[in-house]
């Protein structure tokens, strides 16, 4: 799997514009039977079907999706992806449960406010994007702003800034039959965009583009995202699609939500059997950030070697130490959080959590970036009031690693307290003085991928 995941901010905690609690969509006869009888709404797929008729397409899902994040909604074909994400502005209606947009019941809203919600609030890009034939590439982007009743200089205008935006620009004039897919979608996502939506709703909407086209379309989405910081919510089966520009990924089989998280969190510490063979062939150095793969620095190496971001990729981690021919430190705000070495680069790459060398004592130190000049005394060692605490609420050493959220209602994220150390997700926290292979992070060789799978960033 050919994989290019950017180097990302850590993942918003801010609040919601979509909260969704208890959501079920039953299609079938007497639907809403289902989520009401704790018998029925147990029951495994086939078994509902044959006993009731029914499909539930989406059971009893919860999540938030944060302001300015990109959350990814991932399975396999069937799983519920769409459904989901068509519930939310009742494209589809739910059979139960609640969802809210900024605090408001969308479950309560009438037909105009619901038109409200579609047309300005959130703002769906499909895959078959519907363009008017006819029309050319200006008219249809502006058409979201006619029906909104906006005049016509200004609409031509504010298509013209957007059809420019998307990278079209020359290209005003065309009618859609004269444009490439690639061309037309980025026509369908101008028109998404002009209308300033608070979110937008990606529903697969690069699975019919060829591969090239498609990674184009990947960046225009990235950067759209990083320069105007919108909230998108976007629906793949593509696993690569997803962690390349999911915040957050939530993974579902058979209409529930079986991880909610970040994508080192879910490449990190799958929840189960079926999320683990998703992530198989991933390249875990390309996910896994330095935050998760460094051990604790000792006194000496906390004043030497080169200087990494806790957000780093291990990938780039390991082109940092094999030009420095030296363990890399891992600095925030002049604090050197731990150290990352060949044993740890090797550890990632293989899916397995190295030993410590032997006398390794931990030394979360407050040390300038510049390496301590020749016969300075080096950063003093760590005392214990330095040791890394877990934030309240977290795992302690010796803790057997919780399993990985099965929803948003477990803390798939949270935020690290300065100075500690992040554990690896579902991996180990190491107590001061301690390297401990954390059960069930521990992966045989003969699961570790096959080095010809990977390939470099
Ligand atoms: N209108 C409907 N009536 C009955 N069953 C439906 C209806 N729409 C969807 N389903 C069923 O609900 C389940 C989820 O479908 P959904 O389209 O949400 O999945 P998906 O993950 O988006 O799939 P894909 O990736 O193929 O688009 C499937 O079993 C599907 O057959």
């Amino acid at each position: 799997m050919t994989l290019t995941v950017p180097t990302r901010k850590p993942p918003t905690t801010a609040e919601p514009v979509f909260s969704v609690s208890g959501l079920w969509k039953v299609f079938g006869p007497k639907p809403e039977r289902v989520p009401a009888d704790p018998e029925l709404s147990a029951l495994a797929p086939a078994e509902l079907r044959s006993r009731t008729g029914c499909t539930a397409a989406v059971r009893d899902v919860s999540f938030d999706v944060r302001k300015g994040e990109v959350f990814v909604v991932m399975g396999l074909s069937g799983s519920g992806k769409s459904t989901l994400v068509r519930c939310l502005t009742r494209l589809i209606e739910p059979t139960a449960g609640t969802i809210a947009i900024d605090g408001e019941d969308v479950r309560a809203m009438d037909r105009a406010r619901l038109r409200e919600l579609r047309r300005h609030r959130a703002a769906m890009v499909f895959q078959h994007f519907g363009l008017l034939p006819h029309r050319t590439v200006l008219d249809n982007v502006a058409y979201g702003l006619e029906i909104q009743g906006v005049g016509r200089s200004e609409r031509r205008e504010r298509a013209a800034e957007f059809v420019a935006k998307v990278g079209l620009a020359g290209m005003e004039k065309r009618r859609p039959g004269q444009l490439s897919g690639g061309q037309r979608q980025r026509v369908g996502l101008a028109r998404a965009l002009v209308v300033d939506p608070e979110v937008l709703l990606f529903d697969e909407p690069f699975s019919a583009l060829d591969p090239l086209i498609r990674r184009d379309m990947q960046d225009e989405v990235a950067r759209l995202h990083r320069e105007e910081g919108r909230t998108m919510v976007f629906i793949t089966h593509d696993l690569s699609e997803a962690l390349k520009l999911g915040d957050r990924i939530a993974l579902m089989r058979d209409g529930r939500v079986v991880q909610l998280g970040t994508p080192e969190e879910i490449v990190g510490a799958p929840a189960d059997d079926y999320v683990r063979e998703f992530v198989r062939d991933v390249p875990r150095e390309q996910v896994l950030t330095c935050r998760t793969a460094m051990r604790p620095a000792c006194a000496e190496d906390a004043a030497h070697g080169p200087a990494l971001r806790p957000e780093a990729t291990v990938a780039e981690a390991i082109e940092a130490v094999a030009r420095a021919g030296a363990p890399a430190r891992v600095m925030d705000q002049g604090r050197c959080l731990g150290v990352i070495d060949h044993d740890r680069l090797l550890g990632v790459v293989a899916g397995v959590t190295p030993e410590a060398p032997a006398g390794t004592a931990p030394a979360a130190t407050a040390v300038g970036d510049a390496p301590a000049p020749a016969g300075t005394s080096t950063a003093p060692a760590m005392t214990a009031g330095d040791a890394p605490t877990p934030a309240a609420g977290t795992r302690t050493a010796g803790n057997a690693p919780a399993p990985a959220p099965a929803a948003e209602s477990a803390p798939a994220t949270r935020e690290t307290a300065p100075g500690e150390h992040r554990p690896a997700p579902g991996g180990h926290r190491p107590a001061p003085g301690e390297h401990r292979p954390a059960p069930g992070e521990r992966r045989p060789a003969s699961e570790a991928p096959a080095g010809g799978t990977r390939e470099a960033v």
